[in-house]
């Protein structure tokens, strides 16, 4: 059973198992980590990512340590808990191997230059004619380009004003051909793009969760801005294991690494300040209705 909290200011975005700074000394979020709140495990949560009382979220209030890492050079697991970062890094542990694979976990280093990051930071931080930075949970702060959408009511429309940032017609070119040639040159067409900034000041983190299947397609692109950060994957299996994502870097999770994994941001993986982008692709149910997605996609490709 939930408390209410006496201690949490209202400028707070978090409820339910979502915490940041501002509420971390809560009496709800103590206690969440009191281990009495009966949390949604992984099980759960997998089993129940196309119901209708779909709950994205475990909390890393139930999730222990990560005990393994995935290398993102090979792609093998390891019994690690310090994160593997290069192949380097395991080439004395080959005992420590083990039989999991996070299948469709694709990450490329250097893809956006330094000049591109400056310019992509320099447009968040001053968007206008796009709105500013909003707050949102768990002490992270987001901009959405892309339609309007209600995940409850399964309803998308292209948003008011229906199109893209100049800034991003680069990054979209580059994104599409590289997810493209990891996906057997399947065109990858972005429909909608997140910003989340995330700051050790504000403990930001992202709970695991599975992104929503109804709307989004197999593949979820994400560009890792500012630092290098880690990526904590949770199966139902029980296996926690952290991925390495450089500065810079492109990340694709699609198949299995999209829909039997969970993934997530563990609050103490931020260094300073971290921003991210997410481009999504429509689901195949919604390219299918082209009266749907044709508008989406077109102001998707409008740049202003
Ligand atoms: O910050 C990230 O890289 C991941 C964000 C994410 O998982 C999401 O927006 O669904
Ligand atoms: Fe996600």
């Amino acid at each position: 059973m939930e408390t209410t909290s006496t201690t949490e200011p209202p400028s707070c975005a978090c409820s339910g198992i979502r915490f940041c700074n501002r509420c971390i000394n809560s009496d709800r979020v103590k206690y969440l980590f009191s281990g009495n709140v009966q949390l949604r495990n992984a099980d759960d949560v997998i089993a129940n990512q196309t119901s209708n009382d779909r709950t994205s979220s475990l909390s890393f209030a139930l999730l222990g340590n990560s005990h393994k890492s995935v290398c993102i050079e090979c792609g093998v697991v390891y019994n690690s808990s310090v994160l593997i970062t290069s192949c380097a890094d395991h080439k004395n542990k080959t005992d420590d191997k083990v039989d999991v694979m996070v299948k469709g976990l694709f990450v490329e280093r250097d893809v956006i230059s330094d000049q591109e990051e400056a310019d992509l930071i320099h447009f968040f931080d001053n968007p206008s004619p796009f709105p500013d930075w909003k707050i949102s949970q768990s002490g992270r702060r987001k901009q959405d380009f892309g339609p309007k959408r209600n995940f409850k009511k399964k309803k998308v429309k292209p948003a008011d004003f229906p199109h893209m940032p100049k800034v991003f017609e680069p990054l979209f070119c580059k994104v599409s051909k590289e997810v493209s040639q990891c996906t057997a040159s399947i065109p990858y067409s972005i429909a909608e793009v997140s910003v989340l900034e995330y700051t050790s000041e504000n403990m930001s983190n992202f709970d695991p969760h599975i992104d929503d299947t109804w709307l989004w397609g197999d593949r979820i692109a994400g560009v890792n801005l500012l630092e290098d950060c880690v990526m904590t994957f949770v199966d139902s299996n029980g296996n926690v294991v952290d991925a390495f994502l450089p500065r810079r870097c492109l990340f694709l999770m699609s198949s299995d690494c999209r829909s039997i994994w969970m993934h997530g941001i563990r609050p103490e993986n931020i260094k300073g300040r971290r921003v991210s982008i997410t481009m999504r692709e429509l689901s195949d149910e919604i390219k299918q209705d082209l009266a749907v997605a044709a508008p989406l996609l077109e102001a998707a490709r409008s740049f202003v």
